[in-house]
């Protein structure tokens, strides 16, 4: 029997023809993405505001959703961007100081279908074994078949350019730092008028790597993605941050053009995510799909002796046979030896593919963002 009182039958198909049965819970209707699965046990509400997830349909493999509702603070971005969530089981009466309202009501707002009552850990060995594919959650075409159809009009992610999708359409400033409760690291900067000019290329940039750069002293001025590089620069900015982003980089190819012009200005730059990818791109590097990606906030990273925990979501890497010998591989993940991490030798530019601001997720990387700050240091001193 389902939990909420509007749930309806609701069927998922994956590409292959898998199919699987349950409840709706948020909107009803159909939707079309790429399934992948995300292992964190906590942090649903960030997951599903985070602009990289644009076009993904996502498992969640922690087997209870909704325990904590959703509040106005958790938000990564104006909104979910993800195509559907897929749980074992929904709270519907959640419990938390902090929620103003439940998971399904907030989907349901927000137009996005959830199906829950599935087998999460066997549709996760699924996409682990075939690799993360597309797929279609409905609560009108319940049959199998039919449904399939429509699987097969949902885009490839291979190719797909989706940042003009969640890029935002004018620039701004950002200077909300990390609120007093949650700072974790109270040596943080917190200068006040901020020591320096950050102008963050917004590819779906989360609200917490602009309060982390905040926190440490940057004023944030963030620009659209295909902002041209002049203009960048036109801000006199100590340092330029690449962000996050859904979608397949080697298809951002306007974000990749401005990168080059930009390394070529010799300015501090930092890449988290797509914005690694990106930056990596620009230096010649080229990216390909992983099989199921890393989504999850116990993925080790290193290189030796010292492992950071880190959170991460993404489906594409950067291929080590291509890279510049300019270039370093400052971190692997440990779990499959695929490059998490680059820096220049002789220009102050560097990347992760993980995300050091967490939100949610581990804290072990937030060093980095202290680490662009002396880059911009010393860049002045210079
Ligand atoms: N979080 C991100 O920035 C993801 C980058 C890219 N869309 C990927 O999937 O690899």
């Amino acid at each position: 029997m389902p939990l909420n009182k509007d749930a309806q039958p609701a069927l998922l198909v994956l590409a292959d023809g898998t199919a699987y049965r349950g409840w709706s819970f948020g909107a009803t209707g159909t939707t079309l993405g790429e399934v992948v699965f995300n292992t964190g046990m906590t942090g649903y509400q960030e997951v599903l505001t985070d602009p990289s997830y644009c076009g993904q349909i996502v498992t969640f493999t922690y087997p209870e959703l909704g325990n904590t509702g959703v509040n106005l603070d958790d938000e990564e971005s104006d909104r979910p961007y993800v195509k559907g969530a897929i749980a074992r089981n929904i709270c519907t009466i959640p419990s938390n100081w902090r929620s103003t309202e439940s998971l399904p009501d907030y989907l349901k707002r927000h137009n996005i279908i959830g199906i829950y009552g599935i087998d999460t850990r066997a549709l996760t060995r699924k996409i682990r074994g075939f690799g993360a594919m597309n797929g279609a959650i409905s609560t009108e075409i319940l049959d199998e078949d039919q449904l399939l159809e429509q699987v097969k009009q949902a885009p490839n992610m291979n190719g797909l350019n989706l940042v003009r999708e969640v890029t935002t359409a004018s620039t701004y400033e950002w200077s909300e730092a990390t609120s007093e409760v949650w700072e974790f690291n109270p040596k943080d900067g917190k200068t006040n008028p901020p020591t320096y000019t950050v102008v963050a290329i917004d590819f779906g940039v989360k609200r917490n790597i602009l309060r982390r750069l905040a926190s440490y002293g940057c004023r944030v001025i963030v620009v659209p993605a295909n902002t041209p590089a002049a203009e960048i620069l036109s801000h006199n900015p100590d340092g330029i941050f690449l962000s996050n982003g859904p979608g397949d980089p080697s298809a951002v190819t306007e974000g990749v053009a401005t990168a080059k012009e930009l390394i070529a200005a010799g300015k501090p730059m930092f890449g988290i995510c797509m914005g690694h990818q990106i930056l990596g791109l620009s230096l010649g590097a080229q990216t390909y799909k992983l099989k199921f990606g890393h989504r999850g906030l116990n993925q080790p990273a290193g290189l030796s002796q010292k492992v950071e925990i880190t959170s991460q979501n993404h489906g594409f890497a950067i291929s080590g046979d291509s890279l510049d010998p300019q270039v370093e591989v400052t971190h692997l993940n440990l779990n499959d030896k695929t490059i998490a991490g680059l820096r220049h030798k002789e220009l102050p530019i560097f990347s992760v593919q993980y995300h050091p601001e967490a939100s949610p997720g581990p804290h072990d990387a937030d060093y980095l963002f202290e680490n662009f700050i002396k880059a911009m240091e010393s860049a002045r001193a210079a």
